[in-house]
């Protein structure tokens, strides 16, 4: 493989020309006003290699890529009971769909969709007020990156939590089922404000790495989770990772990925490097329509895949 940054400035110097397509999330009022030009990309490699471009030191919302990050911590504290209240299938819906939820009675098809993120929020909050709970995810991401600046946009929370009319439907509904165990508005608060979380794409690519690396963070040498629930955790974001656009994504990246209306996409390499692109404008099924793109050439260029050589 040639080298990272030239590959990684390649991809930027070709997407350039493009920067602005797609269209910016606009029904969280805070993140209408987003440059929708903006481009980052950060790659980080389990062997300490890393190659940036753009605007990869910029904080931008990382919104559902925080799933990730949530999911790994209520497994940590549940183990497998988490299984109980949220499965491990694609949806085929888009990411705050209720239909399923009836049919379904109350349990979300999977932990990276709205409705199966705000159930795990409801695990992640067990014995704590919300103000723990969510202290508590803010520390869990800033010892992923190992950077203890990371920290929640408020004005993005507040903004989510004044107009989150069908996240706020989600949980009430999923609560009337009785699949959650706190206050609707406590679950709702641990929700926005961990979607609210800022990073940088240098920043996300750390806190994956121990996702590349069989669940130990190569850079700091914490071991995080087992390789086992690694592995699995990969395997969610393979499958679920994007939503209705999940298969797609899996078809042309070949990776495990996990995106967010910000315009965010984490996906890791296992064995080989975490990667955290950035770019606001959105496809159809509300992934980045650049981030996408930029994830594929990368993977054509190096070889990284999941499924072969
Ligand atoms: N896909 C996303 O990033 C959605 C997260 C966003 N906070 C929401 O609940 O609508």
């Amino acid at each position: 493989m040639e080298n990272l940054q030239a590959i990684v400035d390649e991809i930027h110097h070709t997407l350039m020309p493009r920067l602005g397509e797609g269209k910016v999330a606009d029904y969280i009022p805070q993140l209408a006003h987003i440059d929708p030009r903006k481009f980052g990309i950060a790659v980080m490699g389990t062997d300490g290699v890393t190659a940036s471009a753009g605007d990869c030191d910029e904080p931008f919302s990382i919104q559902s890529v925080s799933k990730v990050f949530t999911l790994t911590l209520a497994l940590g504290k549940h183990g497998e009971n988490v299984w109980k209240r949220v499965g491990r299938e694609p949806s085929g819906s888009a990411f705050n769909s209720i239909v399923q939820l009836e049919h379904e009675e109350g349990k979300p098809r999977n932990p990276f969709i709205n409705a199966g993120a705000i159930a795990v929020s409801d695990l992640v909050l067990a014995g704590h007020t919300p103000r723990e709970a969510i202290g508590e995810i803010v520390r869990f991401v800033q010892y992923l990156a190992d950077d203890d600046t990371i920290a929640i946009d408020p004005a993005v929370a507040r903004s989510e939590a004044a107009t989150g009319y069908r996240n706020i439907a989600l949980a009430n509904f999923m609560r009337g089922f009785g699949k959650l165990d706190h206050p609707v508005d406590h679950v709702l608060g641990v929700y926005f404000h961990h979607c609210a979380l800022a990073m940088t794409c240098t920043q996300l690519a750390r806190s994956g790495l121990f996702l590349a690396a069989a669940g130990r963070n190569p850079l700091t040498g914490h071991t995080v989770v087992s390789r086992q629930r690694a592995r699995r955790i990969n395997a969610l974001m393979l499958t679920c990772g994007h939503y209705d656009g999940s298969g797609d994504f899996a078809y042309r990246v070949g990776l495990p990925g996990k995106s967010g209306v910000g315009g965010g996409i984490l996906a890791v390499a296992p064995g080989k490097a975490s990667i955290a692109v950035w770019s606001p404008g959105l496809n159809h099924s509300g992934n980045s329509l650049l981030g996408s793109l930029a994830l594929e050439m990368l993977a054509h260029r190096t070889g990284w895949s999941v499924f072969g050589p």
